[in-house]
C-alpha cells in the first residue's frame, strides 16, 4: 500500500543506497586497501563467487605456509626486538649490511660451485672444509628468507605497507620468494647416493636477485657510486674469465691432460694456469699454443668470438660508467674551452681572458659545477626546499635585516637565490647604478669603498652579511633606488644574489614582513644613505677632524663676505696641513 508516492520513493532510494554501502564496506573488510567506491565499481556476484572457490593449489600453499609459520613464529617474534617489526629496505643500513653478507654467500656459491664442479678440488682433506663453508652459506640464505625478506616494507598504491602480515604475504606471493625457496632446496642430500658433488648446489645461484638488490642499495648510499659500478663490471669480467678457465680445464680433461700442446699440461696450479689461458685467449692477447684437433680449434674459435663480443661490450660498459662519472668535468672543460676559443676569435685582451679562465677554475674548484641551480631545478619543490633550508636557513636567520620577518618568507627567498662568484677586485656594485639585486655573502669578503680611486675602505663585510639592500628597498622616486656606495670583492667572493623582482614577488604574500623590511630600509637609508655616506667619506678623508664648519662670527660678517671667506679659507688650509687645536 502506497500512502505517499514521494516518501515511498525516497525510502526505497535510501534502502538501495544502504545496500550499496553495505557491499562496499564488506569489500573493504576483505581487502582493507581496496580503492574508494568512487573508483571501484561494486563487486559483481560472479567475481564474489570466484573468490569463494579456492583452487586446490592455493589451499596447498596456504597450508604449507601455515605450517611454516607455526614452526617459525617463536623465532620471528624473538627477532622483532632486534630487527624491528618490519624493515625499510631503502634506508635501513643494517639491512644493507645484511645484504652484503648474503651477497658474499651468493658469490661463494657462484664461484666455488663452478670451480669445484670442474677442478679436482673435492679431496679427502678438503671435503670437511667445503662442507662447513657450504653450511655457513646455507644458513645465511635461510636466515635471509625467514627473517629478512618477509619483513621488507613495500609500496602499494603509493602507501608504504608496514604491516607485518602484509609484508610477509607480499614476499610469499613474489617470484623472489619462489627463487629463494628453490635456491635453498637441499639437493645436497643426494650426496648420500651420488657422492660429494657441487652440482647439487647449483640451485644456490638462483639467489642472484639479492646480489642485484645489494648492488642497487649500495649505489644509492654511496657518495661516489661509480666506484662500485666499476668494481662490479670488473667482477663480471673476472667471472667470465673464471668460467672460461673452468671450461678450459674440462676441455683439457676431455682431451687428456698434457696429451697435446694446447691442453693444460698438468703442471703447477691447475686453476692459475687455466685462468692464465683464459686471460690470454678471451682478451685476444694471443701467444698461446696452436690448437690442432677439431675440438681444440672449435673451442679456441668460440673463445675468440666470446672475447670479441662479450669482452668488448663489458669494456664498453666500463667506459660508459667512467664517462658518466666524469661527465661534469667534461662539461666544465668543454664550456671553458669554448669560451676561450670565443675570446681568442674576438681578440679579447689577454688580461680579461685570464680573468675569465680564473673564474672558471675557481668556480669549478669551489662548487664542483658551473651552475648549481641547473641541478636543483630538476628536483621537485619539496626537495629543493629541504636542501635550501638545510644549507642556508641558519645563516639567513642570523641576518639582522631579516629579523622579525616571517620564517616562511625566508624559505621562499632561499629558493630564489642564485649563487655567483666574483674574482678579487671585481666591483659587485657601483655607486649610482640602479639597484636591481641584493647580495648575501656565502664565503669570502667584500669591501665598501669610496673616495678618490676608491682607496678608502669604509667597511669589510664577511660571510653571512648582506649588502646592496639599501637601493633595493627604496622606491625609484628621487633616485632612491641608486646604489649608495661601491662594493668590491676582496679575494674570491662567493655570493648569493636575490633579485629585486623575486623579493617583491615574495613580499606580496607577506605584508607584515614587507612593513618590517620597509621600516628597516628607511632606517638604513638614514644611517648609510647618500648623506651619511658623504659624512663618512669626509671623515675618512680627515676633514671630519674639524667637525662641522663653524658659523661665521657676527663681527667678522660685518667686515663683508669677501674678507670673511678669505679668512675662513686660510684657516681651512692651515687645518689641512697641521693639526690645529
Ligand atoms: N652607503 C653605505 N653602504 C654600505 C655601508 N656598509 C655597507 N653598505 C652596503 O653597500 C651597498 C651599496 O649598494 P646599496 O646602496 O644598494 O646598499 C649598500 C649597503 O648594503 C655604509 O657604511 N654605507
Amino acid at each position: 500500500i502506497v500512502i505517499n508516492r514521494y516518501s515511498d520513493d525516497q525510502l526505497r532510494s535510501i534502502i538501495t543506497k544502504m545496500r550499496e554501502r553495505q557491499t562496499i564496506y564488506r569489500e573493504k573488510v576483505i581487502d582493507q586497501y581496496a580503492s574508494s567506491p568512487e573508483i571501484t565499481p561494486p563487486v559483481s556476484e560472479i567475481e564474489e563467487e570466484k573468490k569463494i572457490k579456492v583452487p586446490f593449489k592455493t589451499k596447498l600453499i596456504t597450508a604449507y605456509w601455515s605450517s611454516v609459520d607455526f614452526v617459525l613464529k617463536p623465532l620471528e617474534d624473538r627477532m622483532d626486538s632486534v630487527l624491528g617489526h618490519t624493515i625499510d629496505p631503502f634506508t635501513d643500513r643494517r639491512y644493507i649490511a645484511w645484504l652484503s653478507m648474503v651477497t658474499l654467500a651468493f658469490n661463494y656459491n657462484t664461484w666455488f660451485v663452478t670451480a669445484r664442479l670442474c677442478f679436482p678440488y673435492h679431496t679427502e682433506t678438503a671435503i670437511p672444509y667445503w662442507f662447513a663453508m657450504d653450511i655457513v652459506a646455507d644458513l645465511i640464505y635461510v636466515t635471509d628468507a625467514i627473517l629478512f625478506q618477509p619483513r621488507k616494507q613495500f609500496v602499494k598504491g603509493g602507501d608504504i605497507i608496514k604491516d607485518r602480515s602484509m609484508t610477509k604475504k607480499h614476499y610469499r606471493d613474489s617470484e623472489r620468494c619462489l627463487a629463494d625457496v628453490v635456491s635453498i632446496l637441499p639437493f645436497d642430500l643426494l650426496y648420500a647416493q651420488f657422492g660429494f658433488k657441487s652440482i647439487f648446489r647449483a640451485n644456490r645461484i638462483l639467489k642472484v636477485d639479492t646480489f642485484f638488490e645489494f648492488s642497487d642499495r649500495l649505489e644509492s648510499i654511496m657518495a661516489k657510486a661509480y666506484i662500485w659500478r666499476v668494481i662490479r663490471t670488473i667482477g663480471y669480467l673476472l667471472f667470465m674469465l673464471h668460467l672460461n678457465a673452468c671450461f678450459y680445464y674440462v676441455a683439457s680433461e676431455y682431451q687428456g691432460i698434457g696429451k697435446t700442446k694446447w691442453v693444460y699440461s698438468g703442471l703447477g696450479s691447475a686453476y692459475l694456469r687455466c685462468y692464465y689461458f683464459a686471460v690470454r685467449s678471451l682478451i685476444n692477447i694471443g701467444g698461446l699454443n696452436e690448437p690442432h684437433t677439431v675440438f681444440e680449434i672449435s673451442f679456441q674459435m668460440t673463445n675468440f668470438f666470446t672475447g670479441v663480443f662479450v669482452f668488448s661490450s663489458l669494456i664498453g660498459q666500463m667506459r660508459d660508467v667512467i664517462g658518466a662519472a666524469t661527465a661534469g668535468q667534461t662539461y666544465f672543460r668543454a664550456s671553458m674551452d669554448n669560451t676561450v676559443a670565443y675570446m681568442v676569435t674576438n681578440h679579447i685582451p689577454p688580461l680579461v681572458q685570464n680573468r675569465v679562465r680564473t673564474w672558471y677554475t675557481y668556480t669549478w674548484d669551489a662548487q664542483g659545477m658551473l651552475d648549481e641551480s641547473e641541478l636543483l631545478d630538476k628536483m621537485p619543490l619539496v626537495m629543493r626546499t629541504a636542501i635550501a633550508v638545510d644549507i642556508n636557513l641558519a645563516t639567513f636567520q642570523k641576518i639582522d635585516l631579516f629579523k622579525g620577518c616571517d620564517q616562511q618568507m625566508l624559505v621562499d627567498m632561499l629558493l630564489r637565490l642564485k649563487s655567483i662568484i666574483y674574482l678579487p677586485g671585481d666591483f659587485v656594485v657601483k655607486k649610482g647604478d640602479i639597484g636591481k639585486e641584493m647580495y648575501i655573502i656565502k664565503s669570502g669578503a667584500v669591501q665598501v669603498v669610496g673616495g678618490p680611486d676608491n682607496s678608502i675602505v669604509f667597511v669589510t663585510l664577511k660571510a653571512g652579511c648582506v649588502f646592496g639592500e639599501i637601493s633595493l628597498l627604496q622606491s625609484s622616486k628621487d633616485g632612491g633606488n641608486r646604489r649608495t656606495a661601491n662594493v668590491k670583492a676582496y679575494g674570491f667572493a662567493n655570493l648569493f644574489v636575490l633579485e629585486k623582482k623575486d623579493l617583491f614577488d615574495i613580499l606580496v604574500h607577506y605584508p607584515e614582513s614587507q612593513k618590517v623590511l620597509a621600516r628597516k630600509g628607511r632606517k638604513l637609508m638614514k644611517a648609510k644613505g647618500p648623506a651619511a655616506a658623504k659624512a663618512e667619506e669626509d671623515k675618512k678623508k680627515g676633514l671630519a677632524l674639524f667637525g662641522q664648519k663653524p658659523q661665521t662670527p657676527k663681527f667678522l660678517r660685518a667686515f663683508g663676505g669677501t674678507i670673511n671667506k678669505t679668512l675662513i679659507d686660510k684657516v681651512k688650509v692651515r687645518h689641512a696641513v697641521i693639526h690645529f687645536p
